[in-house]
């Protein structure tokens, strides 16, 4: 059988695979009842397990799968299916690898609504915001398309958080019916112990991995005794500078858009919002009355821009965090408490209100640290000089963004800082051609912080939540993109489950890039 291309072979077993696996597709009634794992082409139950684990909806509190932790014989297996299916893989065309992934683009698109209320289900986060990952991901498979003749490729073993194990598999099927040679793209649920197995067998021959500082630290030194490349994409604790002449209305927006999209889930938010004294109070009202506006509540609801946070745990650590800045002498001035939605249903979910901190100090916990969820931090600042010594006072340097109407001023700052992307007047947007990656403890060092910048237009993005900026530059300092031409599998690792899974172990420009890896 052929697709519209015609080439691309389809293989008999696919049909069977459909339609995944969602029973129903609502808050409060979404359960899983197939096997979590992918190994040759097809959903499998482990051969061996080292415990289960369960997995929650974010929005209800309820179990939506339990599912068996793969054991060594289970990774092994996912190896050596990683490793028939290259040999097939490497032995076609530029030109067939192509077309594979624009027909994996194309389901994508066909399946657009059915992927985003299953990544919602399973991390949180709102219908609205899951809708642009779908939309960046077939976009990235796009990018990568044109680049397949010139690269071979290899296989991949992937391990997604075990907070969000459902959507990847998704991705699993689709990869299959697009054509891509069984066994080339594997999946195995589990948590640290699998993770470790996959970054020390002996046939895994890059480990890419996406998650805390301290993991990163373990996997870099699994991953030196067998001397593997490593990819490391870490935590982040970015500045945001709003300059007293920004177009004020801009930088209100571009703050909320850099604290709390996923629910200030983002490696790469800006989460330390530095701002010059001149409009300090300006400013922090203006913010306030739009966070306090922020509609929380069931993530699937089309009007929703904020959903829960990925489970209880995590949860209480961002309101400890809270009460630990309060008595560090921050004070808040909206939100930071838990939110119970009206709807019955939802009483049991993982709500908190966005909260907003000022009366910040550099050396307070709220500012040092990576909180990974709704809280902004404001500081104020005098000088441009004094605020770019303090933006770069910190052990991380992934992401950081400048408001000005001063254009020069915008690319002297951004010159100076130590992150890997920089925003000006905007924030969080990235488009798929452009590199995604930090500096310091936020992942790999760059070889040169000034190298060869490049620069572009984003353009605006008015749709995604109403808190876009008008203008955007993005500079990239280096090559973050990884393309592996290995002739062994990959193994890649990923995090928490509201950032990781929504963005990474599925639908993430960079996660696509990852994956892409075995094309
Ligand atoms: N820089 C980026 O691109 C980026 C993107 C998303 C998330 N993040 C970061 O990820 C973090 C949130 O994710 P998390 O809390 O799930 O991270 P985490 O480090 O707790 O877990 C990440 C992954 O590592 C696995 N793991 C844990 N211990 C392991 C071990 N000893 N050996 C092998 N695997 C192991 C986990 O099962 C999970 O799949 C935040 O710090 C966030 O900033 C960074």
């Amino acid at each position: 059988m052929f697709f519209r291309g015609g080439l691309v072979a389809f293989s008999p077993c696919v049909r069977a695979l459909r339609p995944g696996p969602v029973a129903a597709m609502n808050t409060g009634s979404f359960v899983v009842s197939q096997p979590l794992n992918y190994r040759g082409g097809a959903r499998v139950e482990p051969v061996d397990a080292s415990g289960t684990e369960k997995a929650f909806e974010p929005a209800t509190g309820r179990v939506i799968a339990t599912f068996a932790c793969s054991g060594e014989k289970e990774v092994n297996l996912a190896v050596q299916d990683a490793k028939a299916a290259f040999k097939i893989w490497s032995q076609k065309s530029g030109m067939e690898r192509c077309r594979v992934l624009l027909e994996a683009a194309r389901i994508i698109r066909e399946r657009r609504d059915e992927i985003a209320t299953v990544e919602t289900i399973n991390n949180g986060k709102s219908i609205f915001e899951a809708r642009w990952d779908v939309d960046t991901s077939w976009q990235c498979l796009e990018y990568y398309a044109g680049l397949a003749g010139s690269m071979a490729g290899n296989a991949m073993i992937f391990k997604p958080s075990p907070f969000t194990p459902v959507s990847v598999l998704l991705l699993a099927e689709i990869y299959t019916e697009a054509g891509v040679p069984p066994g080339l793209f594997n999946v195995v649920q589990g948590g640290a112990a699998t993770g470790q197995f996959l970054c020390l067998h002996r046939d895994v021959a890059k480990v890419s991995f996406t998650g805390s500082v301290p993991t990163g630290s373990k996997i870099m030194e699994m991953a030196a005794k067998g001397i593997k490349p490593i990819t490391l994409e870490l935590g982040g604790k970015s500045p945001l500078i709003i300059f007293s002449d920004c177009d004020l209305e801009n930088a209100v927006k571009g703050a909320l858009m850099a604290n709390f999209l996923t629910q200030g889930e983002v490696c790469c938010n800006g989460t330390r919002v530095f701002v010059q004294k001149e409009i300090l109070e300006k400013f922090t009202k203006e913010v306030v009355k739009r966070t306090q506006g922020i509609k929380i509540g069931d993530p699937l609801l089309e009007g929703t821009r904020m959903g829960p946070l990925i489970n209880r745990p995590h949860l209480e650590r961002v309101l400890g965090f809270i009460k630990l800045a309060k008595e560090q002498g921050a004070k808040v001035l909206c939100g930071g408490d838990v939110f119970v939605p009206e709807d019955p249903k939802l009483k049991d979910g993982y709500y908190m209100r966005p909260c907003v901190l000022t009366d910040c100090r550099d050396d307070m916990t709220c500012v040092r640290e990576e909180i990974f969820g709704p809280v902004m931090s404001i500081l104020s600042f005098d000088t441009e000089a004094e605020v770019l010594e303090r933006a770069n006072n910190t052990t991380f340097g992934l992401a950081a963004g400048v408001f000005t109407r001063d254009i020069q001023r915008a690319h002297r700052v951004v010159a100076g800082l130590q992150a890997g992307m920089c925003f000006i007047n905007n924030y969080n947007v990235s488009p798929v051609e452009l590199p995604f990656g930090g500096y310091k403890k936020s992942g790999e060092e760059p070889e040169s912080v000034d190298a060869n910048p490049a620069c572009r237009d984003t353009g605006c993005n008015s749709d995604r939540t109403d808190q876009v900026s008008e203008h955007s530059c993005l500079r990239i300092t280096w090559e973050s993109i990884q393309i592996l031409v290995l002739p062994r599998p990959a193994a890649v690792i990923s995090g928490n489950g509201n950032q990781a899974s929504s963005y990474f172990p599925f639908l993430s420009p960079k996660a696509l890039q990852k994956v892409l890896m075995c094309i």
